[in-house]
């Protein structure tokens, strides 16, 4: 059961957001809270499951990942962020990954947030961080630290989902992004402070190389940081500053924030393991507001199998003729070209379905 509660997210209460948004986008939901240290293993694995199920997204706790970790990651997050704009577009790597600024994929997607995108392969990140950082082995230190951590926490919440749904291979899911060839990425995204609020006056809009027109404009009150979307992946592992932004959707399509709560991971569905669970699972939209004084900065860990590997659903979620496969096969890297090839908040996996009262 959803049961949502008061609102008590300051920065996406303001008199303006109050007066301009309806009340029942405001909403704040309860998200599941799992916690990892759970001795009861049965009852955990049904927790997880129950989470994704209802919301697809959820925050774990007492996952083990030390604090100093994902401190040192957001430090240099914060040191590369704090360039200049030029030295920044230094980070130019093979598209989609190096740094971005304001555009989002290839399709025209914009957003008020600038962001750099990593493969997670350690020798893909030993030769980007020469490129990114003046200290390449302490960044590249970091960066491997947290993937490592991330990485930990997904394959423990695919265990423990593997184990709730009752499939037979343990390490079904946590086995592809363990994979060397496994096609995970990090991406660390930065959101500047909305300078509409802080009414600096003097701005000089023209000079700042991640200004908007809409910024430009003034049109900041709620200016969207990342667009409506679902990530194509298996599994979202995320952490954060302390700043606001993220929301996330019900199942009914009811917006709900997701307040920060920097010790701790968030976990999202993502399109991969909604069609690996047969549609038991749907992966969660989400998006990001800018609407504060201060920056966001959030650490996406996103977990993929290798690009030659079939997304089908797992045995037992089609094991009765009443449950046949809700998708038609196609390979992880079929996918992630559908995925580039569409806008943002496209719903992918729809060319992927299967209509059961026509033959394919
Ligand atoms: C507009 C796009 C950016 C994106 C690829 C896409 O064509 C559609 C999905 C986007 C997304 C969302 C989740 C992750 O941030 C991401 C890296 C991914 O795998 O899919 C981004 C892609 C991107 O920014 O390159
Ligand atoms: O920055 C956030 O909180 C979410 C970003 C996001 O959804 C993404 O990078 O895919
Ligand atoms: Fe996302």
């Amino acid at each position: 059961m959803i049961v949502p509660s008061l609102n008590t997210d300051t920065s996406m209460n303001s008199k303006a957001t109050r007066t301009k948004r309806k009340t029942k986008e405001e909403t704040t939901m309860a998200i599941p809270r799992i916690d990892l240290s759970m001795e009861n293993r049965s009852e955990l694995s049904e927790q997880v499951v129950k989470a994704c199920e209802e919301f697809g997204i959820f925050k774990v706790v007492n996952h083990k990942v030390p604090r100093e970790v994902i401190l040192r990651m957001e430090e240099e997050g914060a040191e590369f962020f704090a360039k200049t704009s030029s030295e920044k577009q230094q980070a130019s790597l093979p598209n989609p990954f190096g740094y971005g600024c304001n555009n989002i994929g290839n399709n025209g997607d914009v957003g008020d947030l600038e962001y750099l995108l990593l493969h997670t392969n350690p020798l893909f990140i030993s030769q980007s961080s020469k490129s990114i950082s003046n200290h390449p082995n302490k960044f590249s230190g970091a960066v491997n630290d947290y993937i490592e951590g991330a990485k930990r926490v997904a394959c423990e919440i695919l265990d423990l989902v593997v184990e709730g749904l009752g499939v037979q291979d343990k390490f079904a899911l946590s086995k592809l992004i363990k994979d060397v060839q496994s096609d995970s990425v990090l991406r660390i995204n930065h959101y500047p402070p909305n300078m509409n609020k802080i009414k600096q006056s003097t701005w000089d809009w023209d000079m700042d190389p991640c200004a908007t027109s809409s910024s430009k404009l003034g049109n900041t009150n709620n200016a969207i940081g990342f667009g409506e979307h679902s990530d194509p992946q298996i599994l979202t592992i995320m952490s954060s500053n302390d700043v606001a932004g993220l929301q996330a959707t019900t199942h009914h399509g009811i917006w709900f924030t997701v307040p920060p709560d920097p010790p701790h991971f968030f976990v999202m569905v993502g399109d991969a393991l909604q069609v690996f669970t047969n549609g038991r699972f749907t992966s969660v939209r989400h998006r990001v507001l800018t609407n504060t004084l201060k920056a966001r900065m959030s650490m996406m860990y996103f977990g993929a199998p290798p690009l030659n590997w079939w997304i089908t659903p797992l045995p037992e979620m089609v094991s009765s003729p009443q449950n046949p496969s809700r998708y038609k096969p196609f390979t992880w890297g079929q996918y992630k070209k559908a995925v580039y090839s569409l806008r943002l908040g496209d719903s992918r996996l729809d060319q992927f379905k299967v209509h059961h009262d026509t033959p394919y």
